[in-house]
């Protein structure tokens, strides 16, 4: 591929230049090789980095840049790509296609999708409020377990107390499987046989031991909704899912017959890998820099009284009239998002921009250079929600720079389901507490912990009801 990059060493190509932080390394070589740079993860087929807002949508949204860069040890079910985001071609389609719309529509729900995540909101209020103002050291996982339930609750319908085990498993299992592709990920791309000789030291028995718990868990929710359902009213995602597996008569689809359940196990897994983790991740940020900006946080209220004179919670309803929330949302998703992306694969041999892309070439969308540019920001580095204002600050402006659930025919499906998750729990918290620093812990820490996604450290919060 005729692109500048990093010198790569044989084997294991640039694996060793990415520790530990591997997006600030990446985000050193787009700096200084451009938009577009090569370098080399083991001895796979290349990587290609886009640091561009304009190159990334144009490329992003043609046919042979929609494959999925897999590393096969990591799939639920071993090297099968099925389900969503490990899919590609007809499968992948069909899929998405489908759950797109009930995600959409939702019209399967009994109640409504903003009163299930209502509930969440309500449950993590209670918790707050028995904790009398004293410092909180795991609002990580707090806040984990809540958007576990919310999710829950869409897809399988049933949600668990905070306490129940049940729940706890699931959540664990989810946080596990990131943290052990970042441990032992390494590894396993540099050398997958190493799995036939250690696999315990490589991290790959953890990592099937995850994927197995996911799948029964999983495969037991189906079984319940299959023994319980009635056929003209489903309940939940779920069970829309084995009405359409019942409807499929069309041999050709990934709907049909014994492989179809199969699939759902996988587009079940998926929802919950790909979803509870980003969110609360961009929710834990979120509290975090409002405990460090007292302003923002006063701004926030203060949008969030006029709107609702804090005698009711926050509504859906009420996004249009609160620019300046969305606004904060909008600067925490720039700071935390997924800083590359989740990786894709170049499905046949392509010429794009006079470069040559051979078949299987691995893209990655470079976000945290790109929502770090200080050409597209000015002052990337402040936390200055009014970027995203008009001037009178009354409503948004556009912008194509944010890109957070990427874009393209790829994009993050769960996208307005995040956003609005989001927007809720933020307010109502909001709206009841003062988010305050613990005047007995050092002050935190905004730089990410070393992991595969940007994660805040472990700080200590204080949530203040007020009385105001
Ligand atoms: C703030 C929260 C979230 C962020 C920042 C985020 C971001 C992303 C990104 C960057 C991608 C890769 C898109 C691509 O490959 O082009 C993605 C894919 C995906 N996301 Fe999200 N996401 C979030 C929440 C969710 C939620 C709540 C769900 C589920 C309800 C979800 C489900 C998915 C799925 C299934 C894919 C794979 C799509 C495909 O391969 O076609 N995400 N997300």
């Amino acid at each position: 591929i005729n692109l500048p990059g990093p010198w790569a060493l044989p084997y294991i190509g640039n694996l060793l230049d990415l520790q530990p932080r591997m997006y600030l390394t990446l985000d050193k070589w787009s700096k200084k090789y451009g938009p577009m740079c090569k370098f080399q993860l083991g001895a796979g087929p290349a990587s290609v980095l886009i640091a561009d807002p304009v190159i990334a949508k144009e490329m992003l949204s043609l046919d042979p840049f929609v494959g999925r860069g897999t590393v096969k040890e990591f799939t639920l079910f071993e090297g099968e790509n099925i389900g969503l985001i490990n899919s590609e071609g007809k499968i992948w389609e069909q899929q998405r296609r489908f759950t797109m719309r009930q995600l959409r529509d939702f019209g399967f729900a009994k109640s409504s999708m903003e009163s299930m995540i209502m509930e969440e909101v309500n449950e993590m209020t209670e918790r707050l409020l028995a904790f009398k103002g004293k410092p909180i050291d795991d609002i990580k996982n707090k806040l984990s377990l809540a958007m576990v339930n919310s999710l829950w609750s869409i897809v399988a319908g049933t949600r668990y107390s905070q306490d129940d085990p049940k729940l706890r498993d699931l959540a664990r299992q989810i946080n596990g499987a990131f943290d052990e592709a970042a441990k032992s990920g390494a590894l396993l791309v540099i050398a997958p046989w190493l799995k036939h000789i250690v696999p315990g030291l490589i991290g790959y028995n953890a990592i099937r031991r995850l994927m197995r718990g996911l799948v029964d868990f999983v495969s037991k929710t189906i079984k319940e909704h299959e023994d319980t359902m009635q056929e003209e009213s489903p309940r939940d995602f779920i069970d829309v899912y084995l009405n359409e597996i019942k409807r499929t008569t069309d041999g050709a689809s990934s709907f049909y017959g014994a492989d179809a359940e199969k699939q759902l196990i996988a587009v079940v897994a998926d929802l919950f890998q790909a979803g509870a983790d980003s969110m609360s991740s961009i929710l834990n940020w979120a509290v975090l820099y409002l405990l460090t900006l007292p302003e923002v946080q006063r701004k926030l209220q203060a949008e969030i009284k006029a709107v609702t004179g804090n005698s009711r919670p926050v509504s859906f309803s009420d996004k249009p009239k609160m620019p300046y929330t969305l606004a904060v949302i909008n600067e925490v998703l720039r700071k935390a998002a997924p800083p590359f992306g989740v990786p894709h694969r170049v499905l046949t041999d392509t010429e794009y921009r006079g470069i040559f892309f051979p078949k299987d070439t691995n893209i990655m969308i470079n976000l945290y250079y790109i929502h770090s540019d200080p050409k597209l920001w000015g002052d990337p580095e402040n936390f200055r929600p009014e970027r995203f204002l008009t001037s009178d600050e009354k409503a948004l402006e556009k912008t194509e720079n944010l890109n957070p659930f990427l874009i393209g025919r790829r994009q993050c499906p769960g996208e307005t389901l995040a956003k609005d998750t989001i927007f809720l729990f933020l307010t109502n918290l909001v709206q009841k507490f003062n988010i305050l620093a613990d005047p007995d812990s050092p002050e935190p820490d905004l730089e990410p912990a070393v992991s595969f996604l940007v994660q805040p450290k472990p700080y200590q919060v204080v949530f203040q009801e007020r009385k105001d």
